[in-house]
């Protein structure tokens, strides 16, 4: 049957994103758990993922790949999870933001705006599919705060402008999170912040925010996606918000493929 030959189909490839992602971590498991010998996941980039998804899709032809919610993807393909019944992929995840220890005494009203942000799927949507279509990162993220004012008077409410201190904001270039990170600077930068943002590997991130060397990220994943670096650094950081909730991680395909479940990935 045609299941069979899936495998085939895609040389026994997921195409993953970069290395340090929890999905890529993830998907390792998901490989051992669901006992898919053969199979190896292609690490990469986000942006590599989104242009080896465009090529296959545009020919309809089969492919697998680590994806994930919010992301533009779904907006502009027809795709779905693989069901994930040994839930390696976990259930609704949150993305974090986590902050170096002694941000609150340093730098109060940035520590207070970044816990207060808060949005949803459909705000980070329209700063990503501006951003997919070609419009730089900082203006997507400034046309959203312009036509915004009102949920981000929210995250500003009780706080005093600053005159130009400094503040670095790490993230991991994965498309919810360009889009966060640029929204968040923007606002910061509002306030009086001299804001920089660097782009970094998941684990580079984590580190910085545990050395000191970064003030703040928006691209924690949890409880279950970023565990392993939570737990490495454990009481090296501080939790201070959760921007978006309801979030999801896990193997997904254009649904013109006849997959349903990663057990269908099975020889
Ligand atoms: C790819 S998700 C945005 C985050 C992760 O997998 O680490």
């Amino acid at each position: 049957s045609d299941k069979s030959s899936v495998g085939d189909s895609v040389h026994y490839k997921i195409i993953g994103i970069d290395p340090g992602a929890g999905i890529m971590q993830a998907t390792d498991k998901a490989l051992k758990d669901y006992k898919l010998d053969d199979w190896q996941v292609i690490s990469g980039s986000s942006a590599a993922m989104t242009a080896a998804l465009k090529k296959a899709y545009d020919k309809k032809d089969p492919i697998i790949i680590t994806g994930w919610n919010p992301h533009w993807m779904f907006a502009k393909y027809d795709l779905k999870y693989l069901k994930d019944p040994k839930g390696v992929y976990g259930s609704a995840e949150e993305i974090h933001t986590i902050a170096r220890k002694g941000l609150k005494e340093d730098l109060p009203e940035a520590y207070k705006i970044l816990s207060n942000f808060k949005w949803n799927e459909d705000d980070m949507g329209k700063v990503m599919l501006d951003i997919q279509e070609g419009t730089k990162p900082e203006d997507a993220a400034a046309k959203w705060v312009k036509n915004n004012s009102d949920k981000v008077a929210k995250w500003t409410e009780g706080t005093k402008k600053v005159n130009g201190k400094k503040i670095k904001l790490v993230y991991v270039a994965w498309d919810s999170e360009i889009a966060s990170t640029n929204v968040i600077g923007k606002v910061l930068e509002k306030q009086g912040y001299k804001v920089s943002l660097t782009q970094v590997e998941a684990g580079p991130m984590w580190t910085a925010i545990a050395d000191g060397s970064a003030d703040a990220s928006l691209s924690a994943w949890l409880p279950l996606t970023h565990k392993t670096y939570a737990d490495k650094f454990n009481g090296k950081f501080e939790d201070i918000g959760t921007s978006i909730t309801g979030v999801k991680i896990g193997l997904v395909v254009p649904k013109y493929m006849k997959i349903d479940s990663i057990e269908d990935l099975k020889k």
